[in-house]
């Protein structure tokens, strides 16, 4: 994603890229030049990014799955000092998708089971993943249940019957998918499903700088993507 984000702002006449920052590199000295920083590595490096960012007053925009509670916990604390935006996927494509699962689970209501279905790539690091995560909370919401208590990872040893107060996630990992997400809804007689596939990685980089463009003036606070597309 690194790569990626710096070939599309390269050709962005709106931004100049002062620095990309790998493992080992001298992150701190290079936050004071930036106007905004945006962390797409890996949920380990939280704490000195937040503190390196609320030290020097700049916005963050936040792409890295996988975060601890503790660690929301710590976002969600800076957000009081600093600007960030904290969005488990940047595409106008899954963000849509957020917003249709949560339609059609109050449309369709609770004589339909819930499950959320992820595909990606074999390099990838957490699971289940990012958006899927925020699928299933967003799926919770609305049945009035919750993401750590309710959602079932896999199933695997479980013994008899689906109950109503569960979702059920499942994470598939492969090849050289990008990310694949679907919300499937399923009756007695009938299913819905929703799915979003992203086919090139572009459409992250151009949404977390799209974020980055749109947080860099605004108030402290914490953000999303849908707040950048207007969805809210
Ligand atoms: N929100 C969104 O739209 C999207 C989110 N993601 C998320 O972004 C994250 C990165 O994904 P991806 O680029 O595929 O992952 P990669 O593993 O390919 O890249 C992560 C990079 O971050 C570096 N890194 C790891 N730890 C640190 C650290 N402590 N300090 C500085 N750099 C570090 C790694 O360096 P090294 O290899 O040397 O460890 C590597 O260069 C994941 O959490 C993924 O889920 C991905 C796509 C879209
Ligand atoms: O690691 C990835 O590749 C991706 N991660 C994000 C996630 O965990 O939801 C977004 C996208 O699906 C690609």
């Amino acid at each position: 994603m690194g790569q990626m984000l710096v070939t599309c702002a390269t050709g962005d006449p709106d931004l100049h890229v002062f620095a990309a920052v790998d493992t080992g590199d001298d992150f701190a000295s290079t936050v004071p030049g930036a106007d905004a920083i945006i962390d797409f590595s890996h949920h380990s490096a939280i704490e000195p990014v937040l503190a390196r960012c609320m030290e020097h007053q700049k916005t963050l925009v936040i792409g890295t799955t996988g975060h601890t509670d503790a660690q929301i916990a710590a976002i969600k604390h800076a957000s009081g000092q600093i600007p960030i935006v904290f969005a488990p996927n940047y595409s106008i494509g899954v963000n849509t998708l957020f917003w249709l699962t949560r339609k059609a689970a109050e449309i369709l209501g609770p004589g339909f089971d819930l499950e959320v279905v992820e595909m990606h790539h074999r390099f990838k690091k957490d699971a289940p993943s990012g958006t899927a995560k925020r699928l299933v909370e967003i799926l919770a919401e609305v049945r009035e249940l919750s993401y750590n208590k309710d959602a079932r990872h896999g199933r695997q040893g479980i013994v008899g019957e689906r109950t109503n107060a569960e979702i059920g996630v499942h994470a598939i990992r492969g090849g050289d998918v990008v990310g694949d997400h679907t919300v499937i809804y399923a009756a007695q007689g009938e299913r819905v499903e929703l799915t979003h596939k992203a086919s090139s990685r572009e459409t992250f980089a151009r949404g977390a700088l799209r974020a980055a463009l749109w947080a860099h003036d605004k108030p402290a606070g914490l953000y999303d993507m849908q707040d950048v597309l207007g969805l809210k």
